[in-house]
């Protein structure tokens, strides 16, 4: 086995085992130096004398030092790799196992009785020394918790704490806890209220508030005889009249006075419908920063400054903690978590949430596309059977938003087409949603430039996106030079001045390193933590394998394992660090996965930390250890629970967390070469100029590094002396096989693009064209909508929305062909034809339309089919389209067949001089998909 384990000794003090032979005398052996060495009094001895020794863990020294049994000593490792573990102990074994926990987690130890110190206090035991360490759970922890927190005297952040003990900790007796503390949660009432009584029920009463928001019911935790009943009536108005006491901030009513046109031009729309009671469904669509949220906000302030009921949501904690009043979907609509198509909602027409839906004038529903079709459906459902309607949405006014470009809904393990197929677009409730688009970048309209960089690195298409390829402006790129240093770098430009932070909260915490993955988070949160200035504090998780008699065996194990969405087990905290939650704990008040605070002060088992972005910046809370029961598949199947403080650093954060954020200053890392435009347009989108953004891509090796440098050869590189050239393309399309009238030559023309995005278009010839190159049929049109003006953010185009049938279903097969025979006859355009409308608007399809399954998608046709119905290339029709069609462009696009080949051009020196160098003939092909696929070079 490599590297080799070695094991380590583990005795109580003087219970070493000694070897002698059968004829010493046991006196004398007892005596003897050597026999009071062993390997961890000599660790003690070591640590006593030699700084390196003293960084070390128990289980880390075989890495360092070697055991010399002959001397009895460590000394100095010259070679091989080794790896430490401490012999296994049972729980049941007692004291030896505490001294076992405390030796896997505290250094520089130097003696038996400094292992039981704690704070200068000598313990008695390990065990109480290990849990005065934090390393095990009391079984009064729950109550410890909150004694500590009652000392803050913050009754208010004190209920909320208790009703999170109550719904995430399980605790084994409730109402001990209420009875022990009803006084430190009654403090503020006291003086409000004027009989003990009614301080009571208020008390319970916000508890129970607060409890089902959080989705439980205050009377499943038995703290009174009798069943806790408030007042029916008001418990019916109580949602109405806590919708109705939000908050409305003075600049959000002031924002609908500076919407810009295309943001007023959907508020009009909105409100319009909403004042006249009229039904209607809206999908506002907008890249990153168009100011979405911006509209929501205004929306809402208007509706609410009229004393109407407007709902705030959105599918994710964050997006929802940004809108006052926001909640998340799931919680607000008490949406099953699991949803099939026959999923119906089950609340009922007397409860106080139908009645709160029924008074709701507006509803909005922010990241949309986030969230799986099916949950929308039920919404639909839900309001049509709560308002005895018919109507979509029961007749209400709802606004979804959202960003396609951004993140699809997790389908777990599902394939990309799984993930399309189950979001909203595929939804019957597609098309009847109005659709508008925001496409002026307000975060980054000082740097229209980089506004729209960012959008072409959204829309994933070149030049700027190459098949996954994405070209980054050397401006924003921090230059490569070793791991170590540029990293260092990297952090240096973002936190300069890390021991000011606590001077610059609110700069800092606008200041972000993001990375596509957890385990480099953590790497760049470790690093900075350390350099952060003031007390360290380590909080540790405490990790039980679900069958108890496995824990001895694989606790270590457990300890080093951070799985998805999980605490590491080590937690590293300094006054005012930033720090990130991780787990939707009460979304309505600004407590969920991903709500950034600041730590302010430590106890053993509370947290007490401020909210530090969002609607709810300010506000103090008292976080709590709970339990976390991992997903068995992501930690190696092995299921286990851990208890830890719902937190992590926040230096840095994955990409996917930042969704929703604003960042004055955003560094990218990128470790890996492998990144979705999709992830890395998330990323920058978080930033409002150009300026603002470094990027730091990590090349895997040098071999790579000079493979990017020396094998690209842009077509723009291209002189007229320049013969027989390779390169690699792109075959983004190519056009039907034609024959040459003058010449009677079979050729086919081809639109081809290098890696810079530069366009070419070639013509291929003879034997070259039987090479199976792209492009199947996807899709064909059966409803084609009239032409309209549109504003992208190229400026004003005409689209046509077209909505196609999709090839997999499989009875229309023979209808589809017949249309595309039928198409044939129509005069077939060149490939850069533009006569797409005149022959689109001829075209009698309708007819055979009726035929036809109603499985329709809205897309975009593309390839041969397209162009010899429409007499239009793929290219165009992207470039033509607006901004809606783009998700369903994206995914027929996807399932393209773009390749890379090696193709070899005859260049005409005459025309090279020209801008856009379109006379090339391809000599020959090569298909490169083994390099990519293989990894071998050409
Ligand atoms: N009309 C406007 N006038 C001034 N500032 C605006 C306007 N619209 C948006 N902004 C500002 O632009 C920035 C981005 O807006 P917002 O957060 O609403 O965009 P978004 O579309 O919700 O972005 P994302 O999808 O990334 O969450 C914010 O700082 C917002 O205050």
């Amino acid at each position: 086995m490599y590297p080799a384990v070695y094991s380590l000794h583990l005795h109580l003090e003087d219970q070493h085992p000694v070897t002698f032979r059968a004829n010493e005398d046991l006196i004398n052996v007892v005596s003897l130096d050597r026999s009071r060495k062993s390997m961890l009094t000599e660790f003690f001895t070591l640590n006593r004398v030699d700084d390196n020794a003293k960084r070390l863990l128990y289980k880390e020294f075989p890495e360092y030092y070697v055991w010399n049994q002959q001397y009895k000593e460590w000394t100095p490792r010259k070679k091989k790799t080794v790896i430490g573990r401490i012999v296994t102990v049972n729980p049941f074994e007692g004291e030896r196992y505490y001294l076992r926990i405390l030796l896997n987690h505290i250094r520089g130890l130097l003696s038996f009785e400094d292992l039981r110190t704690v704070d200068g206090v000598v313990s008695p035991t390990f065990r109480e020394a290990a849990t005065m360490h934090g390393l095990l759970q009391r079984d009064s922890s729950l109550e410890d918790c909150l004694q500590e927190a009652s000392l803050y005297q913050m009754p208010s952040s004190f209920r909320r704490l208790f009703a999170t003990i109550l719904v995430y900790c399980n605790p084994t007796n409730p109402r001990e806890l209420w009875e022990r503390f009803e006084q430190d949660m009654s403090v503020d009432f006291k003086s409000t209220e004027n009989s003990i009584s009614n301080v009571k029920t208020k008390v319970l009463r916000t508890i129970s508030f607060t409890i089902e928001s959080m989705g439980k019911d205050i009377n499943s935790y038995n703290l009174l005889d009798d069943d806790i009943c408030f007042d029916e009536e008001e418990f019916q108005s109580r949602e109405i009249d806590d919708e109705l006491a939000v908050e409305i901030p003075e600049e959000d009513i002031a924002a609908s006075e500076s919407l810009n046109s295309e943001q007023k031009h959907v508020y009009n729309a909105v409100l319009e419908k909403v004042f006249a009671n009229q039904n209607a469904a809206f999908f506002v669509d907008g890249p990153g920063g168009t100011g979405k949220t911006f509209l929501y906000k205004a929306l809402l302030a208007t509706v609410r400054s009229r004393k109407l009921v407007a709902l705030a949501t959105a599918s994710s904690g964050v997006a929802a903690s940004i809108l006052p009043g926001g909640r998340t979907a799931h919680s607000r609509f008490k949406l099953p978590l699991d949803t099939d198509k026959k999923s119906t909602c089950c609340v009922s027409k007397q409860s106080a949430l139908a009645n709160l839906l029924r008074s709701a004038k507006l509803i909005i529903w922010d990241e949309a596309p986030m969230t799986r079709k099916q949950h929308i459906e039920t919404l639909d459902k839900m309001l049509r059977d709560i308002n005895n309607s018919d109507v979509t949405f029961g007749g209400k006014v709802v606004v979804f938003g959202g960003d396609f470009r951004q993140v699809l809904p997790v389908v777990r393990k599902g394939t990309r087409q799984e993930q399309v197929t189950s979001s909203l677009v595929y939804s019957y409730l597609w098309p009847t949603l109005t659709k508008f688009h925001l496409t002026e970048n307000m975060r980054a309209r000082f740097d229209p430039v980089f506004s729209d960089y960012v959008l072409e690195v959204g829309n994933g298409m070149p030049p700027n996106t190459i098949d996954e390829t994405i070209k980054i402006p050397n401006g924003m790129l921090v230059p490569y030079e070793d791991d170590n240093t540029s990293l260092d770098h990297l952090i240096e430009d973002v936190f300069h001045n890390i021991q000011e932070y606590s001077a610059n909260i609110s700069t800092m915490m606008n200041r972000a390193i993001l990375t596509p993955k957890n385990g480099s988070v953590d790497e760049i949160n470790a690093l900075l933590i350390h350099r952060f200035p003031g007390k360290v504090h380590r909080y540790y998780s405490f990790d039980e394998t679900i069958d108890a008699s496995e824990q001895s065996v694989m606790e270590d194990f457990l300890n080093t394992l951070t799985p998805n969405g999980l605490p590491p087990h080590e937690l590293l905290l300094k006054k005012n660090c930033p720090i990130m939650l991780l787990r939707n704990i009460n979304p309505s008040e600004g407590l969920c996965n991903g709500t950034r605070l600041i730590c302010r002060s430590f106890d053993r088992n509370i947290i007490d930390a401020e909210i530090a972005v969002g609607h709810h910046i300010g506000k103090r809370v008292f976080i709590p250890r709970i339990p976390f029961l991992p997903n068995v598949d992501e930690n190696s199947g092995f299921p286990f629970k851990r208890t830890q403080f719902p937190i992590r650093l926040s230096f840095a954060m994955t990409i996917n967390k930042s969704q929703g954020q604003t960042l004055d200053y955003v560094e990218i890392y990128l470790p890996q070469p492998v990144f979705s435009h999709g992830q890395l347009y998330v990323a920058l989108s978080r930033a409002k100029t150009a300026s603002t953004v470094r990027i730091l891509i990590r090349p895997v090796s040098t071999e790579q590094r000079e493979k990017m440098r020396t094998v690209y050869t842009a077509i723009k590189d291209i002189t007229p002396n320049t013969r027989n050239w390779k390169i690699k393309m792109i075959v983004a399309e190519k056009s039907p096989k034609r024959i040459s009238q003058r010449t009677n030559v079979k050729y086919q023309n081809l639109t081809l693009f290098d890696e810079e995005g530069n366009r070419v278009q070639a013509a291929m010839f003879g034997a070259d064209m039987s090479n199976q190159l792209i492009q199947d049929i996807l899709a064909v049109a059966i409803k084609i909508k009239p032409i309209k003006e549109v504003t992208t953010a190229y400026g004003p185009t005409t689209i046509q929305e077209i909505y196609v049938i999709d090839e997999r279903a499989d009875d229309n097969d023979l209808i589809i062909k017949s249309i595309i025979a039928r198409n044939l006859t129509y005069p077939s355009a060149p490939l850069s034809s533009v006569g797409i409308r005149e022959i689109v608007k001829n075209c009698d399809i309708a007819e055979m339309m009726k035929g036809l399954q109603p499985m329709e998608i809205a897309a975009i046709m593309f390839g041969e089919v397209a162009e010899e119905a429409f007499g239009c290339s793929a290219i165009e029709l992207i470039e033509n389209s607006g901004e809606e069609h783009q998700p369903y462009i994206k995914s027929v696009a996807d399932k393209l067949s773009t390749k890379i080949w090696k193709i070899q051009v005859y260049a005409d020196p005459e025309k090279l001089n020209e801008k856009r160098h379109k006379h090339f003939n391809v000599l020959s092909i090569e298909a490169m998909e083994d390099e990519r696929n293989a990894g071998s070079s050409s």
